[in-house]
């Protein structure tokens, strides 16, 4: 039941899809309109060209144009006549041989069917480097007056008249650097590179030149040794019959001395004579390129670096007005609290017999940090045991005792201010730490005590374990941590899965589902609320880790980072499977709620993430009221280094989420401690309010989006899995299409119809079971790819209508 209920969903999904209200050519039609634009390209440039030489005779016909009887000499006639008249004269000079170009080149694009794009900026750019170029002609437009055009002639008495000649050359070589920087990305360094490598050309010319000359001597040197050694074997043999050879030698003198003197000289002398050689041979070897970079650096240089933007380019950033400004923003010094506190610190310590040798105090938001250097001989843990009289003596909850401070050698004491400041959500966006971050996935959690913005890397921490109790400012941090990546992230780039069992929390977010928002294939919601798609959802990611492991082991890549950066870089052909990826930031809220119900079935799949999930870019924030054990479980807490602790009720809950006591002191309302590993850091929680959310997810989800959420692999669940299936009417929704898929690719792989169609394993490898069944693909065959038994889609398409 439930099955057939997600076919029909899915299927309703799936036909806006396909049928895209778009006006597009077929390719026939782009065929014969490429075609008509090549010729009409070729047909100007004929044109143009033979303006130049029919052009004045021509020119007293033009007027009429209408008169059959009257002769043009244009090569094209009348019509070449007067286009070649319109564009030069008229228009642009010389320059209008561009647009014959631009023409041709649009016939090819259209013809082969080109990414558009790029035609468009050769349009501007040709139209702009025409009237460059005409007006440059015009320039000499009292010699050559058709050069220019009348736009050239025109413009240049324009700049003539205000600026004077100079001036107008000097304009236009300006823009001429404008243009080569723009165009050609021309900066400095690369013209001073470019000199240096010109340089370094002339010099090892200079080298080749020389080592030529070296070698021709070589060569001589060998035969006249070669001569020699026989010369010398002759000596050997008899000298006094050496001596009339060589006088009756006929050979010039030169060749008859060197004998004489190499035979004199011992053997290694003659191999030490290429000495000066060596130094000639130390040459920088080049670099070799493979094949594929040789590929993505042209592609790259045609296309540019691939932009995953691009399909929502013009996406704006929601701007900073959109959050609130609090008036209690800002640190106040109460002065007189401030001495109050110490002196009753000083006091209390003093009744307990410990002495202190300074104290000094640094203000935060909410608490206030006293250092204590005690005298020497005090024993810490004394000062450790004294928490709770301190606490009674300043009459304050929530002091904290940090003995020692790591890394500082003194003690320190929180005591919460009486005026806590509010730490907005628009200070710390707006702060140079966030917003000059070049961290992957940056977060603005607040503010530490010092003051200091405090943002993190979530791509490095990498999965989050949020606690508090009920109240104390969990949700308020999960807004801060989502709200810092919509003011960081474009669309393209991170995809949030949120679970909301309590199904109020998150429900802002709906609003960019087509821009942010993850989601399974056949689910409405984005945001899951339902505890039975939790485990479909976590299951899909873990499917989907799986498929992304594959592309990186494909691509030898390490992680994410590396794997994006290879295929920005056109390293990677997407028909091979390979796409931009996304982050995929997991959020979960209210972690109790789900292992209480579905216990194991969310466990394993979220440690199995945890474990695994760091190197592909999907990253865990879990939150829960309750940090009890049978909830964080030993192997979640092991695989989430990074841990907040809101206040919590009891010390063991401290513990559990922390490793050590501390969460049970803070005062609520978003005062929050921080560890990845090692130190505890205590923060205040940016504040966000529900208002703000609203406006920051109204104003993304105003914008242009994807036409859908992105899609998660989908996962069937493995009670709904068959055997081997030959009855068609059971067959998979996606037979058809993964039947066509294997038939083009002639590949019987199940991976391939994982990775094309985003299907788990199990729909996959039922998929092809089908398809042998139907006899499209041969048996099983080890590790081998199964053959396709069909060799393409008309004998597919004859196969299935026999079928049915
Ligand atoms: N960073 C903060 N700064 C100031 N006030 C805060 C902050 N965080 C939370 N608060 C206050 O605490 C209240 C409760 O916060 P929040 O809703 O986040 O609690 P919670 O832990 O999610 O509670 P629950 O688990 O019941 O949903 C907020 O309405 C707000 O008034």
């Amino acid at each position: 039941m439930a099955k057939k209920k997600t076919k029909t969903k899915s299927k309703a999904k799936a036909t806006p899809k396909l049928k895209k209200p778009s006006f597009k050519l077929s390719s026939q039609q782009k065929l014969i309109f490429g075609s008509l634009l090549i010729i009409l390209g070729v047909l100007l440039f004929i044109a143009f060209l033979s303006f130049f030489f029919t052009g004045q005779t021509d020119q007293s016909t033009l007027t009429e144009f209408s008169s059959r009887d009257v002769e043009t000499k244009n090569w094209l006639n009348k019509l070449g006549a007067w286009v070649s008249d319109l564009f030069i004269n008229k228009a642009f000079g010389v320059s209008s041989f561009i647009f014959s170009g631009l023409l041709f080149l649009s016939g090819v694009y259209v013809a082969l069917d080109i990414n558009k794009s790029k035609l468009l900026k050769h349009w501007i750019w040709g139209t702009l480097i025409a009237i460059w170029l005409s007006v440059f002609f015009g320039f000499f437009a009292h010699k050559y007056d058709s050069l220019g055009g009348t736009i050239g002639f025109e413009m240049n008495s324009f700049f003539q008249d205000y600026m004077g000649k100079i001036g107008t050359v000097l304009l236009l070589v300006f823009i001429l650097i404008i243009y080569l920087a723009i165009r050609f990305k021309v900066t400095g360094e690369s013209i001073v590179a470019l000199f240096k490598r010109a340089n370094k050309e002339l010099k090892d010319e200079i080298n080749s030149v020389k080592t030529a000359n070296e070698d021709n001597i070589v060569p001589l040197d060998n035969d006249l040794s070669a001569e020699a050694e026989d010369i010398k074997s002759a000596f050997e043999l008899n000298i006094a019959e050496v001596e009339p050879t060589i006088e009756n030698h006929s050979k010039p003198e030169k060749k008859t001395e060197t004998p004489k003197v190499k035979i004199n000289k011992p053997e290694p002398e003659l191999e030490i004579e290429p000495e000066p050689e060596l130094n000639i041979e130390i040459k920088t070897i080049e670099e070799e390129v493979s094949e594929t970079d040789n590929l993505s650096n042209k592609l790259v240089e045609d296309f540019g670096q691939f932009d995953p933007t691009l399909d929502l380019s013009k996406f704006e950033f929601p701007p900073l007005d959109l959050l609130k400004k609090y008036n209690t923003e800002g640190i106040t010094i109460n002065q007189e609290e401030l001495e109050e506190n110490k002196n009753r610190i000083v006091e209390t310590l003093n009744n307990y017999k410990i002495g202190i040798a300074s104290i000094k105090a640094t203000i935060g938001p909410t608490v206030t940090l006293y250092e204590i250097v005690p005298e020497a001989g005090v024993r810490i843990s004394k000062i450790k045991n004294l928490e709770d009289d301190i606490a009674l003596s300043l009459s304050a909850l929530g002091i904290r005792i940090i003995a020692p401070i790591p890394g500082k050698g003194t003690i320190g004491i929180e005591v919460p201010n009486k005026n806590s400041t509010i730490v907005s959500m628009r200070s710390v966006i707006a702060s140079q730490k966030f917003q000059k971050s070049e961290m992957e996935l940056p977060i603005a959690f607040g503010k530490t005590i010092s003051n200091e913005t405090f943002v993190v890397d979530l791509a490095k921490m990498p999965h989050m374990l949020m606690a508090g109790a009920t109240g104390q400012g969990k949700s308020v941090g999960l807004n801060a941590v989502l709200t810092s990546l919509l003011y960081k992230k474009h669309p393209a780039e991170v995809k949030f899965v949120l679970v909301d069992p309590k199904k109020v929390e998150l429900t802002l977010f709906n609003k960019i589902e087509r821009h942010y928002l993850a989601k399974l294939p056949d689910s409405e919601e984005a945001i899951i609320t339902d505890n039975t798609k939790v485990i479909n959802t976590l299951n899909s990611l873990c499917i989907e880790m799986d498929n992304r492991y594959e592309m990186l082991k494909n691509a030898m890549c390490r992680n994410l980072k590396e794997y994006n950066a290879k295929f920005k870089a056109r390293k990677l052909n997407p028909n091979d499977g390979h796409q931009f990826l996304p982050y995929i930031v997991l959020v979960v809220d209210e972690f109790a709620d789900l292992i209480m119900t579905a216990g194991k079935e969310v466990e394993t799949p979220i440690a199995r993430l945890a474990q695994l999930a760091r190197a592909i870019g999907i990253h865990l924030i879990i939150a829960t009221q309750r940090p009890s054990v049978n909830v964080i479980t030993g192997i979640i807490k092991a695989n989430f280094p990074a841990r907040i602790a809101f206040r919590v009720t009891s010390k063991i809950d401290s513990r559990t989420i922390l490793d050590g006591s501390g969460a049970d002191q803070l005062i609520g309302r978003g005062d929050m401690l921080y560890t990845s590993g090692n130190e505890i850091t205590r923060i205040q929680c940016a504040f966000v309010d529900t208002p703000e959310v609203e406006k920051v997810t109204d104003f993304i989800g105003a914008q242009k989006g994807y036409p859908d959420a992105y899609l998660l692999p989908e996962y069937v669940g493995e009670e709904s899995g068959t055997s081997i299936d030959n009855n068609i009417a059971d067959r998979d929704k996606l037979f058809r299409e993964a039947a066509e898929l294997i038939v083009i690719a002639q590949q019987g792989s199940a991976s391939l119809l994982q990775r094309k169609l985003k299907l788990g394993y199990n729909r996959a490898g039922r998929l092809i079971d089908q398809l042998e069944a139907a006899g499209i693909v041969g048996g099983f065959e080890g590790s081998k790819a199964r053959q396709v038994l069909v060799p393409d889609l008309v004998a597919l398409d004859q196969l299935l209508e026999n079928e049915s």
